[in-house]
């Protein structure tokens, strides 16, 4: 049995090659980084370690890689495997696109059967996103055709992967902590089950829920934390000032995970006091530049920020911490970040104002959006 899974980078090796491994896959990568594709192809095999206080070890064995810039290659793979998964960023998946459908129209070529292609990326609907750019490469027939072979689920993943800093190109740290759930109703009958995978018949409370608790949370650490000169998430969450100021953060989005969802409070109470500890692991070093990347993409509708400040609102909440982050987020500067850049340079050109409503859709007079204002005003003043 063949994986293919585009991005071998922290979650790609960390989590999802290690289970499709540990399932009795034989896994092969797609990378566009031309050393870590080198290394895989020559050694074979990698090493993942959990951090836990053993720092115990787990050895993935018989695993290879294709370059991903060459179509034809990704193509071949896609048509003869039996899965396909990504973790390369939800704004890279329409680059992949052209590979896979490529695969998809060879894989009818060829009579190869049913293929399940699923996104393990932050976003909701990753893998329909996905299919959307898929299908743009497609032709009516093999759309048609498409549809009865190949499905797309969408999934939540969650392990905390900081950028590795090794010696070996292939080690990479982890969290002992994961979750990986599917969406069940999106699959072909008989499908052959991941071990460690949850699947579920409506993903969305789930995917909702990790978004818009530990990615909120994080994004609110790093953004804050950045704010106070941290490096780290280890650094930040060590600030009680920014703990409380996280768990605050959470406490809106859990109460509009609540109501919506209508999770138990006690227990959802219990999953945050878990992701706080989570992100105070000391076994990991997870830079806020990590946690905090693509601030566009952070800052957008769909979100971790928005989405729930905005049904909050809907709820007759008020979200003053969730506008806090964004204007914090509007606060971020690292120039290694392209979408932090664009971000700084909206805000120099076009003022804050219509950079909050260009990044977030949110108009000019909503109150979600004076709320963002009073916030990057007040922060600014500090600054
Ligand atoms: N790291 C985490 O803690 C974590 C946890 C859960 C989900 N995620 C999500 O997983 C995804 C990947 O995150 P990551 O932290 O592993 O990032 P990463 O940068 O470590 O890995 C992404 C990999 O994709 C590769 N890539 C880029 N363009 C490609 C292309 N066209 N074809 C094939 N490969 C390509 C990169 O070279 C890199 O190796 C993101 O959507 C992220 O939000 C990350
Ligand atoms: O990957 P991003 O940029 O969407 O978010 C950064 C982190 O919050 C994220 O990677 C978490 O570590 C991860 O989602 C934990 O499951």
């Amino acid at each position: 049995m063949k994986a293919l899974h585009f991005g071998a980078g922290n979650i790609g090796r960390g989590f999802i090659g290690l289970l499709l491994s540990q399932s009795g896959y034989e896994v092969i990568f797609s990378d566009v980084n031309q050393a870590l594709v080198a290394e895989l192809q020559q050694r074979g095999a990698y090493t993942v370690t959990l951090a836990n206080a053993a720092k115990d070890q787990l050895q993935v064995k018989g695993v290879t890689a294709i370059d991903g810039t060459r179509i034809e290659e990704v193509a071949a793979a896609v048509a003869e495997a039996d899965l396909v998964t990504t973790a390369v960023g939800v704004n890279i998946l329409k680059h992949i696109a052209a590979g896979i459908a490529r695969g998809i129209e060879k894989r009818m070529e060829s009579g190869k059967g049913r293929l399940h292609i699923i996104a393990c990326e932050n976003a909701i609907g990753g893998s329909t996103q996905l299919k959307e750019h898929v299908y743009g490469h497609l032709d009516e027939a093999t759309k048609a055709k498409a549809t009865e072979w190949i499905a797309f689920p969408d999934a939540a993943v969650d392990r905390i992967v900081p950028i590795q800093h090794h010696e070996d190109l292939l080690a990479v740290t982890v969290e002992p902590f994961y979750e990986w759930v599917i969406d069940e109703s999106a699959m072909f009958d008989g499908y052959k089950p991941v071990e460690g995978v949850h699947y579920v018949s409506n993903l969305m409370p789930y995917i909702e829920r990790k978004l818009f608790t530990v990615n909120t949370g994080h994004c609110a650490a790093a953004y804050l934390g950045s704010l106070k000169g941290y490096e780290t998430i280890q650094q930040a969450m060590a600030d009680e000032v920014i703990t409380g100021e996280v768990k605050a953060t959470l406490k809106e989005t859990g109460a509009v995970l609540v109501a919506q969802y209508g999770f138990d409070k006690t227990e959802h109470d219990q999953y945050i006091e878990k992701i706080i500890g989570r992100f105070r692991n000391d076994q990991l070093t997870d830079e806020v530049t990590r946690v905090g990347r693509s601030p566009i993409r952070k800052l957008s509708p769909n979100d971790r920020l928005v989405k729930p400040a905005l049904q909050a609102h809907e709820q007759g909440m008020k979200p003053a911490q969730l506008a806090k982050v964004m204007a914090a987020a509007l606060c971020f500067h690292n120039s290694d970040d392209p979408e932090a850049a664009e971000l700084q340079q909206s805000i120099k050109e076009k003022g804050v104002g219509q950079t909050i409503s260009d990044y977030t859709s949110i108009p000019e007079g909503h109150p979600v959006y004076e709320l963002i204002m009073k916030s990057y005003d007040a922060l600014a003043d500090q600054a």
